[in-house]
């Protein structure tokens, strides 16, 4: 079944000073299955980020549409909006966005605090997840003072417990040191084994080569895309590499 549909998405950037155009999209187009795990490659600049911030609906595309379950996303009003994203989308950003004054039990809770969530049922929820996340001895804890992979644990949590159609994650492993890194992907592979379809866009080879497919974009378009088949970790960066190296000296098949 497919979850997710971008169909001929475009974005211009309009500068503050002289209306320069900026296209950061020019025409992507892809579609996800449910329980699908997709990275998005490509070089700094290449459109990635909005890319994700329109299919999060943080961002309105120039032209284009992005469908979730067949729901056109650019018709919810604005005022549904947030409701819309805490129903159905779970966050994972490079720099783990957690409040500094809340516990990390009142980080993972606050999607469900503002839908008025009972709070059993939060505890219910948390408790299964806090022990695949190994988090449970430190839910009383501040952000400050656990490490980068704990933080980021709590925030894959955080983006969980909601149970959301799509797990968004952007350069998730950027801020992490390569055994926290390697945690956090076994923990991605692991949810999505259980289920959960993600999008995950990285700079990262190594974290790209866990992912069941890959997309790649230049100038604004998907250039490449690179299925797992029954590719094994290394085998797929390695195939990962060589489109890298493709991408950035303008060669290789597009298709
Ligand atoms: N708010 C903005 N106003 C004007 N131009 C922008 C804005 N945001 C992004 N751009 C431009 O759009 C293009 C795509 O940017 P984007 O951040 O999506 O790329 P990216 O692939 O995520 O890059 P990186 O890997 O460095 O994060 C770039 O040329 C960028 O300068």
């Amino acid at each position: 079944m497919t979850l997710l549909e971008v169909k001929a998405l475009k974005k211009t950037y309009t500068t503050r000073l002289g209306g320069h155009l900026v296209p950061a999209l020019t025409n992507v187009t892809f579609s996800v299955e449910k329980g699908e795990y997709l990275a998005i490659m490509g070089e700094s600049g290449s459109g990635k980020t909005t890319l994700l911030n329109i299919v999060a609906s943080l961002d309105q595309p120039t032209g284009g549409q992005v469908l979730l379950e067949g729901k056109d996303i650019g018709k919810i009003r604005e005022r549904d909006l947030a409701e819309f994203r805490r129903k159905n989308l779970g966050f994972v950003f490079q720099d783990f966005n957690l409040l500094d004054t809340f516990s990390l039990r009142d980080n993972i809770y606050l999607p469900l605090v503002l839908s008025g969530m009972h709070h059993e049922e939060m505890a219910r929820r948390l408790a299964p997840l806090a022990k695949k996340l190994s988090i449970e001895d430190i839910l009383e804890k501040y952000p400050y003072e656990v490490s980068g992979g704990q933080k980021q644990r709590v925030a894959v949590a955080r983006a969980c417990i909601t149970d959301p159609r799509l797990l968004l994650a952007d350069e998730p492993t950027g801020a992490l040191d390569s055994r926290s890194a390697d945690q956090l992907l076994d923990l991605f592979e692991q949810i999505n084994r259980e289920g959960q379809t993600i999008l995950m866009v990285t700079h990262s080879a190594k974290a790209a080569s866990r992912a069941s497919r890959v997309l790649f974009i230049k100038d604004g378009e998907v250039f490449h895309q690179l299925y797992r088949g029954g590719r094994t970790n290394e085998a797929m960066f390695t195939q990962i590499a060589d489109t890298l190296t493709a991408l950035a000296t303008g060669g290789a098949d597009r298709g």
